[in-house]
């Protein structure tokens, strides 16, 4: 039954509790209530300025029984205010905020945000240790105090804009970029952060590190034929479930779709159908399955 993602616990179904909690991803689940199959394993990035841009895809998309991220464009624009507001509303929220400062501040950047109801909270891995921490630490104190359930705090490891020379420029490129990730994961490990953000050119090598237990968040998921704008580490919703993603990012995709409903129900089916070990064209399973039901507890190493 449903643990954390599935569809029955989510999405703002009248008198439904929100159960964020800790157990792990569920498979596409039969239909419930109206949500879509696979949009469990779903995180839509509300990457708009505009309130009432976000507020319409909200009230569109939530149905289907997806998370959404308020990343930094949403933050700032419009405030951290959405994050009660989609919380207050039953649905999981993805707090992107990316924290990289030093330990002090982003303790207490954490604890404010913590305070929010999020669900996910995410920092950058080059912040350290330390750092990290502090994140996990102020997210939950500011959760215990205002009352609600404290975020997971999940660790990005290499931007999935970088490759190639960019990613040297920017890191100096002392081991090669796949390495690096699960590198920065094992960290996120040792450092008790529930999850890291990687690209799904890694998520053998970050699960390989890390093991069962830590949740593996996507971006770069771009579906067949999609433009891949500024991302270069990408893979098709498919490809991503079957290299052993929990959850998958997607933003313009989605967003920037003429139908934007249609869209996420599309990518949702391409999920569903890969968690059942099977290719969008119905053929046999590219990739072993994804091993999701072997883990145990996402987020042990959280506390
Ligand atoms: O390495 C990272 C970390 C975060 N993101 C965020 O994911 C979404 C992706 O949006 P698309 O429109 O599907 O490209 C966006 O909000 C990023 O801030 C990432 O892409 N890569």
């Amino acid at each position: 039954m449903p643990e954390d993602a599935t569809a029955e616990g989510i999405g703002g179904g009248a008198g439904m509790p929100p159960d964020r909690g800790g157990g792990r991803p569920g498979r596409g689940k039969p239909a419930m209530g109206g949500t879509v199959p696979g949009a469990e394993r779903l995180i839509v990035a509300l990457d708009v300025a505009d309130a009432g841009r976000a507020q319409a895809l909200v009230d569109q998309l939530a149905p289907a029984g997806c998370a959404f991220k308020i990343g930094l464009e949403m933050l700032y624009a419009q405030g951290p205010g959405w994050i009660d507001r989609l919380a207050g509303r039953g649905l999981r929220v993805f707090v992107d905020a990316k924290l990289h400062d030093i330990p002090h501040t982003v303790y207490g950047a954490a604890r404010a945000l913590g305070a929010r109801g999020a669900w996910l909270l995410t920092v950058h891995l080059a912040g350290g240790r330390d750092m990290c921490r502090a994140a996990v630490e102020g997210a939950a104190a500011g959760a215990a105090a205002a009352g609600v359930p404290a975020p997971r705090v999940i660790g990005v490891t290499v931007l999935t804009s970088l490759a190639g020379a960019a990613y040297a420029e920017a890191t100096g490129a002392r081991l090669p970029l796949g390495a690096e990730a699960a590198r920065r994961a094992g960290n996120a490990r040792a450092w008790g952060l529930a999850g890291v953000v990687c690209s799904p050119a890694e998520l053998r090598a970050v699960r390989a590190t890390v093991g069962p237990g830590v949740w593996l968040v996507t971006p770069g998921i771009r579906p067949a034929g999609s433009p891949r704008g500024d991302q270069q580490r990408v893979a098709t919703p498919a490809e991503a479930i079957a290299a052993g993603a929990d959850y998958l990012v997607v933003g313009r995709p989605v967003t920037a779709a003429a139908d934007p409903v249609a869209a996420l129900e599309a990518i949702a089916g391409e999920v569903a159908q890969a968690l059942d070990g099977g290719t969008p064209d119905g053929g046999a399973p590219r990739h072993p399955p994804a091993g999701v039901d072997a883990r145990t507890t996402p987020g042990a190493g959280q506390g």
